[in-house]
């Protein structure tokens, strides 16, 4: 089995983004949307990932950006993953300037196979709890049992996760990546070096007893 990558999102300061490529992230997640309190600004987050090595993935999320938008700050910090959390359709998707990861929000009776589908270019299909009227960022989880077995994608975990539960998530469903906020944080946008350890450390120990 292969090492569960990490993803922290929500990094609005550089001591933060310094504090997860220390800890062993694998990516760093910038919201682009501005009604999050981890909302970030274009020219922000291009600063602070001027400061980020090689090798660590930089992931920009949008939710129903337009088009443009979205352009302009792919180019202006150089993301490497676009992060839809929005509706947008698969026709958006696939016109996007950069490899994307979709976001699908686990409401009842969403038929996960049949909608992931249908983003048939995502790099990954990221799964997230549904709350009605919230995208995301909502620090609740799902049951990770209505996540399908065999699987025709690489999955990305999402949704409530902190050092205490993500072994347990690892276990039942095997992600490919999994993706963390406010599991880390000391309060929205403030990540927690601490937290961010544990995280990472909690998803290595669960990947050593799934070995
Ligand atoms: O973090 C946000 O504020 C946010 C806003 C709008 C859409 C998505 C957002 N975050 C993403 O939500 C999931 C779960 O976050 P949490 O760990 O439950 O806090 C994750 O993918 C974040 O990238």
């Amino acid at each position: 089995m292969s090492r569960t990558r990490v993803k922290i999102c929500g990094i609005c300061r550089e001591e933060d983004a310094r504090a997860a490529v220390e800890a062993g992230a694998d990516a760093l997640g910038f919201v682009f949307y501005a009604k999050s309190p981890r909302a970030v600004t274009p020219e922000q987050a291009a600063s602070i990932i001027r400061g980020i090595p090689a090798f660590v993935s930089t992931v920009g999320l949008f939710v129903n950006a337009d088009l443009d938008f979205i352009s302009r700050t792919a180019a202006l910090c150089s993301l490497d993953l676009l992060q839809m959390h929005g509706d947008e359709s698969p026709e958006f998707c696939a016109a996007l300037p950069r490899p994307y990861l979709r976001a699908l929000r686990m409401r009842d009776g969403l038929d996960v196979t049949r909608q992931a589908a249908a983003y048939v270019d995502a790099r990954a299909i990221l799964l997230d709890s549904y709350k009605p009227g919230v995208p995301g960022g909502t620090g609740e989880s799902f049951d990770w049992a209505r996540i399908p077995h065999q699987r025709g994608f690489p999955l990305l975990l999402a949704g409530g996760l902190h050092s205490g539960n993500v072994g347990a998530a690892v276990a039942s469903c095997r992600p490919w990546a999994v993706d963390v906020s406010g599991g880390v944080e000391i309060a929205p946008g403030q990540k927690c070096p601490e937290k961010i350890s544990q995280f990472i450390k909690a998803v290595a120990d669960a990947d050593r007893l799934e070995s």
